[in-house]
């Protein structure tokens, strides 16, 4: 039985004051097994973010189920944990304070709470940074504390919208592997956007490729190329071609579909 299940989702986003209704998401059936790692592609503007958001509970879909374990979501989650392109920390909160700010909510006592943030800040590889500053750590560890602040709540699902978009190439590299890692040893399911091909086939056990707007999938491929993968491989770069033509395709429409409406 699929953790998560999007039934024919519909997503039309209205502007009143322009009069004009945009047609974002159009039919979209996707199940996500437990303990999948999702890759969603497809080209900017095709809605990657509504429906990741729609998963969270942020944004509602016009027609159609958004459901875990059976259950409809109609609003954010504990059990599902979001990271941003940009963390979204606390900059007056020290580390531990932003990684465990669910418990201050709770009233847990800050001895308790230091204590239990320390695992997770261990767990991205922070250790010894637990009482720094967001405007003292770079870009990548302020990812790294927004990536176990969503651990820490002890999620079954992590929703990621492009997390290592803004990070260098060396971090960005290091980050996929320390994902790879928890991802396998917590036996939780993530869903996980990217522009890049590379990032999908190095983290994903499925990628979803998007149609250009208004998005419905086009092709869900099974990924079974082994861990840690080799970017170099003839397997990687055959899925690589599939997926490149797939997007090209989609981008030929794109224009075509322009040149017919000028
Ligand atoms: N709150 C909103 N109000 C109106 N239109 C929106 C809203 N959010 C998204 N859209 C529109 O819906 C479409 C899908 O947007 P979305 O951000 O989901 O795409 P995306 O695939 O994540 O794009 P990108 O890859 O460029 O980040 C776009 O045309 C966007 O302009």
């Amino acid at each position: 039985m699929p953790i998560i299940e999007m039934k024919q989702i519909v997503k039309i986003f209205e502007d009143p004051k322009r009069k004009t209704n945009l047609l974002a998401i159009d039919h979209v059936d996707l199940n996500v097994e437990e303990n999948e790692f999702l890759c969603i592609l497809g080209p900017s503007g095709c809605g990657k973010s509504t429906l990741l958001n729609m998963i969270a509970g942020f944004e509602k879909q016009t027609s159609g189920d958004v459901l875990m374990n059976q259950k409809r979501v109609d609003a954010p989650g504990p059990e599902r944990g979001v990271v941003f392109q940009q963390p979204t920390l606390m900059p007056w909160l020290p580390v531990w304070e932003n990684v465990s700010f669910h418990l201050k909510l709770e009233g847990v006592a800050a001895s308790i709470r230091k204590e239990r943030a320390k695992e997770y800040i261990e767990m991205v590889g922070l250790k010894g940074f637990e009482n720094h500053y967001p405007h003292e750590l770079s870009g990548g560890m302020n990812q790294r504390v927004g990536i176990a602040r969503a651990l820490m709540l002890n999620p079954s699902v992590i929703l990621m919208d492009e997390p290592f978009a803004s990070i260098d190439a060396q971090t960005k590299t290091d980050m996929q592997e320390e994902l790879v890692k928890i991802w396998e040893k917590h036996k939780i399911t993530i869903i996980f956007i990217t522009h890049s091909i590379d990032e999908a086939l190095i983290l994903g056990t499925k990628v979803a490729v998007m149609t250009r707007r208004p998005g419905t999938i086009r092709e869900t491929m099974s990924i079974s190329l082994p861990r840690p993968r080799d970017v170099t491989s003839d397997a990687f770069n055959r899925y690589k071609r599939q997926i490149l033509d797939l997007l090209k395709e989609e981008g030929e429409l794109a224009k075509a579909a322009s040149r017919s409406s000028s």
